[in-house]
């Protein structure tokens, strides 16, 4: 790997992007959102009126996700997400995606990736792993906030069953299942807010960096 590489792995809403996006700017690396390499799969599927397992079409959507030009407003919904957790079970397009996010995080200077698997498939030799986690009723007031602050109607409770059901569909799955590598550090949100997740994550990533000096 060329540059610092940095892992971070949670379950739906717990602000992995949030944080990603904060650490990359301050150690001044480059950022991947993967969730987005599978949205864009899915979304490919429901426009095209296609089932979400129909493997070959799955796969063509996949290879052609161009990392550098997901649009990320059309991929936000949450039967995006929800739809993207069903092609994420599909090995064969997980490979495809898998090799662009690996490509992207040996580009110089280095990068943040967040997702599901890099701590554990994606970069396991990544230089700092952190597993961001939160109460699953912290992270549904999370969601249901973003979305009433577009101005958009949001119901608690089916956005807190649509994040219970992703994360079981995403740590029962066969290929890459969601769980901390055994190296990562674990990051418990559901009483930080953004700034204090910073500080705490800063933390964690200058101690390991600091103990290999
Ligand atoms: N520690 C935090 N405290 C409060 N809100 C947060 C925190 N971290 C993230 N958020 C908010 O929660 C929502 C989900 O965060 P996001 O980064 O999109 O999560 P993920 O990438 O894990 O789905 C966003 O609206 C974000 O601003
Ligand atoms: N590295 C990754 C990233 C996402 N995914 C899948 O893609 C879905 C959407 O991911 P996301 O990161 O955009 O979801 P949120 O946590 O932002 O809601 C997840 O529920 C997973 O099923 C995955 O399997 N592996």
């Amino acid at each position: 790997m060329s540059g610092l590489v940095i892992a971070i792995d949670g379950p739906a809403a717990s602000g992995k992007g949030t944080l990603a996006r904060r650490i990359a700017a301050h150690y001044r690396l480059n950022h991947l959102d993967t969730g987005l390499s599978y949205r864009a799969v899915a979304k490919a599927l429901l426009d095209a009126g296609l089932p979400l397992d129909d493997v070959e079409h799955a796969e063509d959507a996949a290879h052609g996700v161009d990392l550098g030009k997901i649009d990320r407003t059309v991929l936000s919904a949450n039967e995006v997400g929800e739809a993207a957790s069903k092609v994420a079970v599909i090995s064969s397009v997980r490979r495809i995606l898998v090799e662009k996010q690996r490509a992207f995080a040996t580009t110089p200077p280095g990068a943040v990736l967040d997702g599901r698997d890099i701590g554990t498939v994606v970069c396991p030799s990544a230089d700092v792993k952190i597993y961001l986690t939160a109460d699953p009723r912290v992270r549904a007031e999370r969601r249901w906030r973003e979305i009433e602050a577009k101005g958009l109607k949001a119901d608690f409770e089916a956005i807190l069953a649509d994040i219970e059901q992703r994360d079981a569909r995403d740590m029962n799955r066969a290929d890459s299942p969601l769980k901390p590598a055994e190296d990562a550090h674990l990051l418990d949100s559901s009483k930080m807010d953004i700034d204090s997740a910073f500080l705490a994550a800063c933390g964690i990533i200058d101690s390991v960096l600091a103990s290999r000096k």
